[in-house]
């Protein structure tokens, strides 16, 4: 059985294989509400076969939302349709996540298509952001943001245990906390953006402390027998790459000894400067390091759309699961493609039984 196709087993969970969904924004909500899209959109990718399917980065609260577009979990009210994205993906065989984050000074955006930039000011959408210091990200996002203060940083910690507990209601049971990408807690760690004198500043002690003890307060109401993973950038290629990989690898083991199950390793996206080395799965190296160091098993994505790409991550121990984005979004079947490709025994019942018992019949090739 190709490495990719064996299963994986995190806390009382096991996934059917390594191939995971990333959370993609669909920026189609309206105030936070799930819809037809997202029903449809989540189901679809489910029935493709995936081990695991984490519904997109869902806004702690409405300010946390990227844009008005995003998804929520700040009010009960968001529940009801989350149950049944939950109870969809389940019926699919796949296991159901969701990311929940704030994204601090990133927030109170245009939709990608729309511009990806700051919403005007002066435009009714727009809201005041929050960050660790005043200081914008820059480039189409450059919005001074509101330093937050100890309230506001208490509030923020309250508003994801509250989106967890809520998560666990509607009947997820892997979640991931959003803590890269340049967002609010990847902004806490990152020294493009935190210039605190207070003990949420300075050191590498005061810029993990806001991600450390979210992870504290999440993991009191997360049960301990589901997996609490988080999304973190450990890199930022601005040229100061060994240093943030250093301190990001001290940061792992204290979310390793703080109850997080495993890392989804991404990049910082703190600073607009950065030279991003894309390539086919590029950060796979690099989460291979975090793992060996830290002790946390993990995950990663960006440019893993290569059968032999994706099975040999495994197969090489750099990865225990690939985050297969763009490729699902092209075809929601892309684990069939997969098992195809790398020869699995009995492949089309990769699909639901409803497609496999007849794509196995009438063979005419
Ligand atoms: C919407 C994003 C997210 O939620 O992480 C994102 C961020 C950076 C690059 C691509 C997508």
């Amino acid at each position: 059985t190709p490495a990719l196709f064996t299963p994986f087993s995190l806390k009382d969970l096991t996934l059917r294989n390594r191939i995971a969904v990333p959370p993609m924004c669909q920026y189609t909500a309206r105030e936070g509400f799930i819809n037809d899209w997202h029903d449809a959109h989540y189901t679809s990718l489910a029935r493709g076969g995936a081990g695991l399917v984490i519904v997109e980065a869902t806004g702690v609260a409405p300010e946390g939302r990227i844009t008005p577009g995003c998804l929520g979990l700040w009010s009960d009210d968001h529940i009801a349709g989350h149950e049944n994205i939950a109870r969809s993906i389940k019926a699919a065989g796949a296991v159901p996540g969701i990311q929940i984050g704030h994204a601090g000074r990133k927030a109170s955006a245009n939709l990608p298509w729309e511009g990806d930039d700051h919403i005007p000011d002066s435009d009714p959408r727009s809201w005041q952001t929050i960050a660790p210091s005043a200081i914008p990200f820059g480039a189409g996002l450059p919005k001074v943001p509101k330093e937050m203060s100890l309230q506001d940083i208490e509030r923020v910690k309250l508003d994801f245990v509250s989106a967890a507990e809520r998560a666990l209601k509607a009947g997820y049971e892997w979640l991931e906390l959003h803590f890269a990408h340049g967002y609010l807690e990847q902004s806490f760690f990152s020294v493009h953006s935190n210039l605190r004198t207070d003990q949420y500043g300075g050191d590498l002690a005061g810029r993990s402390r806001f991600l450390l003890e979210t992870l504290e307060a999440v993991r009191k109401v997360w049960p301990e027998r589901l997996p609490l993973t988080a999304r973190f950038g450990v890199i930022e290629f601005d040229g100061r790459d060994e240093e943030t990989l250093a301190e990001s690898i001290e940061l792992a083991k204290n979310f390793k000894a703080g109850g997080l199950d495993m890392l989804s390793v991404s990049v910082g996206f703190s600073t607009p400067t950065a030279k991003i080395p894309w390539g086919p799965a590029f950060l796979a190296p690099i989460a291979q390091k975090v793992r060996q160091e830290s002790g946390l098993p993990v995950a990663s994505a960006w440019g893993i759309d290569n059968p032999q790409v994706a099975n040999q991550t495994i197969e090489d121990s750099q990865l225990d699961l690939v985050m297969i984005g763009k490729a699902h979004l092209a075809n929601p079947h892309y684990p069939y493609e997969l098992a195809k490709s790398l020869s699995l025994e009995k492949p089309d019942w990769i699909l639901p039984q409803s497609y496999a018992h007849w794509l196995a019949s009438y063979r005419t090739s």
